[in-house]
């Protein structure tokens, strides 16, 4: 495309180039075809390593990262976990900083109050998501909300908006306890009927990825998904596949991204993907066949199939089509992927900083048990048509440090560490001129931990931070869930889902890492992995204690020898709602692997996982 950007001036001097090449008859030139290749070769690595960005680009006032734009810097962007170079180049440049992806095609990352501004809230819809972002992404969550520009998509947000108001979310809150004590009542279940009764062992992330699907199916669409009953649930195993993390995968993922036709290779990665998606489309027209009729009905439902049903009701009752099946299916396709993953993820990464932050973790569960002690007695059974229960666990929201601890880690690890944008018309950001067509990037994983935002201990897990915040940590300082009117929709129900699934976690259990694992993987926190959402490749595996009455009276079991047995062999895994408690593989302790061989896999990985991001 660059090629087409190029003055006719120099494309006339590569011309005469190749032709004088030709022209030379000398016994060390070889064939003419060979000099017109090379001469073209060079004039294209001059233009695209050196004029182009150096002397055409009209971004080339803006503070660029050095290296040569022929490669440019891609190698750190491949090896790197995602928003860790830009962070260390904004550090260097400031906050409008330029660099190279391959070929020299300029990327800029943004980093200032007011550039994050303007383009979150002041022109927003001069900056939709590219379409190579896009294609990849509606065959995961369907052409709804997220994917919409322009008026179609205030429109859509109009019409979804009061599901999400406060009130609403509140009516939903009996649904998250509900979701949520099942998921500790089914997790204790299974660590009793293991062999080890003194405690068990989780991958934490796959049980709230099946609780948080259950929530957004009941909230969202009064639908009962069963993801947490059922062990072998489809609808969990097509999103697992469609974020599978094998290298195939990632790089054929990659690849679609720049080739979308890709995704039409017959080649087993497609099959699986395609077949995943089946069964998403047909869980979500499935929720659309038995609730949307009961939707209708109901008048005052806040819900978001509620919601699009009445909107329906509205458009039919001015005389027109109404909204397509299709249209109401890719909605609901939308909120089941966009509404569910994210939040486990959260929830994930701070139960792994409660563990290996042990003290914070001790000062948080006894906040919860003040204001909430029946989570803590064993015989107390949550009924949500029970008013006792509800005003037993109505406090949720002013728990200060559950507040600040959640705020915290969202701006420590937030799961979507980026998004992608793309100008349609030229603009100024910053004082900066930008064209129209510049790919632009708003890296949370950058903006979260800056300095300038935060102050110097930015890179620091504080939660005690939030109650003497520096002025300059404003609204843009945290851009986990965006802002303006393309900020998450969801940002209130996920925050209360969230408080809700770590009160019921950390009133029945105290975590601890398992070694056993940092010794196989290495620290979750190294290997987070990118693909819309930022995860913990491996997972987030720990020991988890119960907490029962007698110990639950004595000091916080910091140290696990002064209050449970110690462990002779490793507890057993309870990872799946469905599967029995297992007795764990000794072999999986062996520490076969060198730390070398882990990096090397780490460098290979995130860069299949950069690619297969899809920008
Ligand atoms: C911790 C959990 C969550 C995080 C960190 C998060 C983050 C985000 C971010 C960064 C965006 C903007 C994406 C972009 O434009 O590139 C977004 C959009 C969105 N989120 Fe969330 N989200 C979370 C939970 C949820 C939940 C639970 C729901 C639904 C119940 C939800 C629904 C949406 C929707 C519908 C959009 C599209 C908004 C629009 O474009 O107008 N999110 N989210």
């Amino acid at each position: 495309m660059k090629f087409l950007e190029t003055p006719i001036s120099v494309h006339a001097t590569a011309v005469g180039l190749a032709v004088l090449a030709r022209k030379v008859d000398h016994p060390m030139v070889p064939g003419s075809l060979g000099v017109f290749s090379s001469a073209i070769m060079a004039y294209w690595v001059l233009w695209m390593g050196w004029i182009y960005p150096t002397y055409v680009s009209k971004l080339r006032h803006i503070p660029t990262v050095s290296g040569f734009p022929l490669w440019g810097q891609f190698l750190p962007i491949i090896s790197e976990e995602c928003g860790v170079p830009q962070r260390r180049w904004h550090r260097k440049h400031g906050p409008i900083v330029r660099y190279y992806f391959p070929f020299g095609s300029d990327r800029l990352s943004i980093a200032s109050d007011a550039g994050i501004r303007h383009m979150t809230v002041k022109n927003p819809y001069n900056f939709p998501k590219p379409q190579r972002a896009r294609s990849w992404m509606v065959r995961v969550l369907g052409m709804g909300v997220l994917l919409a520009e322009g008026a179609e998509h205030q429109y859509q947000r109009k019409t979804l908006n009061p599901g999400f108001s406060i009130s609403a979310i509140r009516a939903f809150t009996p649904i998250f306890w509900e979701k949520a004590l099942q998921m500790t009542r089914k997790q204790a279940e299974l660590a009793r009927r293991g062999a080890h009764g003194w405690a068990a062992r989780f991958e934490i992330l796959s049980w709230l990825n099946r609780c948080t699907l259950d929530i957004i199916g009941k909230a969202g669409f009064g639908a009962e998904l069963g993801a947490l009953m059922n062990g072998n649930c489809p609808l969990v195993g097509a999103y697992r596949t469609m974020f599978n993390f094998d290298a195939v995968s990632h790089a054929m993922h990659g690849f679609q991204a720049f080739f979308p036709n890709g995704k039409y290779i017959p080649c087993k990665t497609n099959r699986d993907v395609e077949a995943a998606r089946k069964i998403i489309i047909e869980e979500c027209d499935r929720i659309l066949s038995e609730k949307l009729e009961a939707a209708q009905e109901a008048a005052d439902a806040k819900d978001v199939l509620a919601l699009i049903a009445q909107e329906n009701n509205k458009l039919r009752a001015k005389g027109e089509p109404g909204l397509s099946r299709e249209t109401m299916r890719d909605q609901i396709m939308t909120f089941l992927g966009a509404g569910h993953d994210t939040t486990a993820t959260g929830v994930a990464w701070t139960i792994h900083l409660l563990a290996t932050h042990p003290e914070t973790q001790a000062r948080l569960r006894a906040e919860i048990k003040d204001a909430m002690p029946c989570l803590f007695d064993p015989h107390w059974k949550f009924d949500e048509s029970d008013a006792e229960s509800l005003a037993c666990l109505a406090d949720v929201e002013r728990l200060r440090y559950l507040d600040n601890v959640c705020r915290e880690s969202l701006r420590y690890i937030p799961p979507i560490p980026m998004t992608v944008r793309q100008s349609i018309q030229d603009d100024v950001i910053d004082g900066y001129h930008v064209p129209a067509g510049t790919v632009i990037y708003l890296l949370s994983n950058s903006i979260n931990r800056l300095e300038w935002f935060w102050g110097e201990d930015a890179e620091v897990f504080d939660p005690e931070r939030w109650n003497h915040l520096p002025p300059t940590a404003g609204t843009n300082a945290f851009m986990t869930f965006l802002q303006g009117p393309r900020g998450c929709l969801g940002r209130k129900f996920a925050e209360i889902e969230m408080k809700v699934l770590l009160c019921a976690l950390l009133s029945r259990w105290h975590f601890e890492p398992d070694a056993h694992c940092v010794d196989k993987y290495g620290d979750p926190e190294d290997w987070k992995t990118w693909r819309l959402v930022l995860r913990p490749k491996y997972g987030v595996h720990l020991v988890a204690k119960p907490l029962d009455p007698e110990q639950r009276a004595m000091p916080e079991p910091c140290d696990s020898d002064h209050v449970f047995s110690t462990p002779t062999g490793p507890p057993p895994v309870v990872n799946k709602a469905s599967e029995e408690t297992k007795p764990a593989d000794s072999s999986l302790w062996s520490n076969f692997m060198t730390r070398g061989r882990y990096v090397l896999r780490g460098v290979g990985h995130r860069a299949l996982s950069t690619l297969s991001g899809g920008w």
